[in-house]
């Protein structure tokens, strides 16, 4: 089990946050299967055997009972897998307890995929199969083959979108490839239907050069409302995600870049009202020149933030800097025109705001205090953060992370239903910086001026007031946008 016992006392002199016990989580929950001896103090021993251990018991079932004893479902929470087997020593250690089975919960969930496709028409009898299928099938079809305005409106292209992924770049594990890809991809449907009530379907392509996914999802494309790109590294990911736009009349979105700069600028636009700063004013520090962390400062850029800094591997990303090229270089000429150098730490002298979209533990805390006062800190990278986001309490105002085990997450789900729906309710034809924009506003403003504080900029992602908002503005800057689109057509006959 790793405990983080690192020093007590900040840089500045700062008493900092006390050492915390390991913080369990769900993700490493499992389920105990064991046998008791009839001593009626076992349930009680077997519980603080696992609070010992540091871990948190969410269930003990009893599955069988006689009279010599007692056979037991164990259900608990650990920090990490180390941990979890520390908590199955302590159950094996205990006098008259037998230890019979242990089951990963996370891995029970898998078991045969977190995706099944249902029918939304009666088939029980031949009239049904007349209707949804033979014979009666192909008189649909031969409408939409002379109006194929229709796809959308008789069959689920209207409601589906393609969650495309070559596994190049899966969330902070890298390049793991397709089929390891799988789980995330079909947790992002999940997440589609549960949020907004969007068919998705993952799609894992076993390919990462950039001519053959093209062409793949432009292959593809026919039985989607949209595609949604996931998990694609940079700067590949720019160049498919252009040539698709382009090419296709669906829009093309990939999450980890503009869901991402949704969810960051709503969260920035609150914390800003948190600490009375205005977006024009402030100076924004960005770790992290990737699929992210380019697509936050162009929706900060558009927003309206008036000065922006770039750090990544080569430092601050500067236009005079020869090992730059491509897509980082162009970042770099658009946000340090002075052609400013150095590390992260002198980057945020002076900074109001700091957006970490770049690896876990890259910035020494005592850094922010180089910061202006009332300073707004995210470090988003996952599954670790860019600096403690609870030691970074002590130097900034308003602190927002990744992490589901505190306040203020901030997570592309908050975004991404709610884009989808909002295009599939208009029939969209593209996406726009406009419905970019709108979506980001909208998001912010679910946190209403009396319920806003430091611990409250974005919205819970169980909210869902959140996707409501986000779709009705994407929706309606879709509709105001000429050309944004498809043309619905009224034929009465059906
Ligand atoms: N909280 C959220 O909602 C959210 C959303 C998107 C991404 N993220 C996180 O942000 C991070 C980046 O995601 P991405 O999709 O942009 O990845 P990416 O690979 O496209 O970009 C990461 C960038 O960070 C740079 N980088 C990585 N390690 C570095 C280091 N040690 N020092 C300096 N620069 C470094 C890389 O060079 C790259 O330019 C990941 O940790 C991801 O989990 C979080
Ligand atoms: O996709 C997410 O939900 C998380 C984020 O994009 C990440 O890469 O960590």
């Amino acid at each position: 089990m790793s405990t983080d016992t690192s020093a007590n006392v900040t840089a500045l002199g700062e008493p900092a946050t006390p050492p915390r016990g390991p913080v369990t989580s769900a993700s490493y929950s499992i389920t105990v299967r064991l046998t008791a001896d009839g001593d009626p103090a076992s349930i009680g021993r077997i519980a603080t055997a696992v609070g010992s251990a540091g871990g948190a018991v969410t269930a003990i079932d009893v599955v069988d009972s006689r009279p010599d004893g007692l056979t037991v479902d164990v259900t608990c929470s650990a920090a990490d897998a180390a941990h979890s087997e520390e908590m199955v020593q302590a159950l094996r250690d205990l006098p008259g307890v037998k230890v019979r089975k242990v089951s990963d919960r996370t891995f029970l969930l898998h078991l045969g995929g977190k995706l099944e496709i249902a029918s939304r028409v009666p088939l029980k009898t031949r009239d049904d199969l007349s209707m949804a299928y033979t014979p009666g099938v192909a008189r649909v079809c031969m409408a939409l083959a002379e109006h194929p305005e229709d796809v959308r409106r008789l069959t689920i292209k209207g409601n589906t979108v393609a969650v495309v992924t070559d596994g190049s770049a899966v969330l902070g594990l890298g390049n793991i490839g397709p089929g390891a890809a799988m789980p995330v991809m079909e947790g992002k449907a999940a997440l589609f239907k549960r949020f907004a009530d969007i068919d998705a379907w993952p799609i894992c392509l076993d390919t990462q050069d950039v001519d053959e996914i093209v062409r793949t999802v432009e292959l593809i494309a026919p039985g989607f409302g949209g595609i949604n790109l996931e998990d694609i590294a940079a700067p590949r990911c720019f160049e498919i995600e252009a040539r698709l736009r382009e090419k296709l009349d669906i829009p093309v979105f990939h999450d980890d870049q503009h869901g991402t700069a949704i969810v960051a600028l709503a969260a920035l636009r609150n914390a800003l009202r948190v600490v009375d700063k205005e977006l024009g004013e402030v100076k924004v520090v960005v770790a992290g020149g990737g699929a992210a962390g380019t697509a936050i400062v162009s929706l900060l850029l558009e927003a309206g933030v008036g000065s922006v800094l770039v750090w990544d591997r080569e430092g601050i990303l500067s236009p005079d800097d020869e090992r730059l090229s491509g897509a980082k270089l162009e970042l770099a000429r658009r946000t340090n025109p002075a052609g400013e150098r150095g590390e992260l730490p002198q980057a945020l002298t002076g900074a109001d705001v700091f957006i970490g979209v770049s690896a876990g533990n890259i910035l020494p805390v005592e850094a922010l205090a180089n910061m202006n006062e009332r300073a707004v800190v995210f470090p988003m990278a996952n599954p670790t953060p860019e600096v403690d986001p609870v030691r970074a309490r002590q130097y900034a105002a308003v602190v927002a992370s990744g992490r589901s085990d505190l306040p203020n997450q901030i997570n592309n789900v908050l975004a991404f239903p709610g884009v989808f729906r909002g295009l599939l309710d208009a029939r969209a034809t593209e996406i726009s910086t406009g419905m970019l924009l709108a979506a980001a506003d909208a998001l912010a403003a679910v946190v209403r001026d009396d319920q806003l504080n430091a611990n409250y900029i974005i919205p819970s992602v169980f909210d869902p007031a959140a996707t409501e908002a986000v779709a009705h503005a994407v929706a309606d800057q879709a509709r105001h946008e000429p050309g944004a689109t498809a043309e619905v057509t009224d034929r009465t006959s059906f």
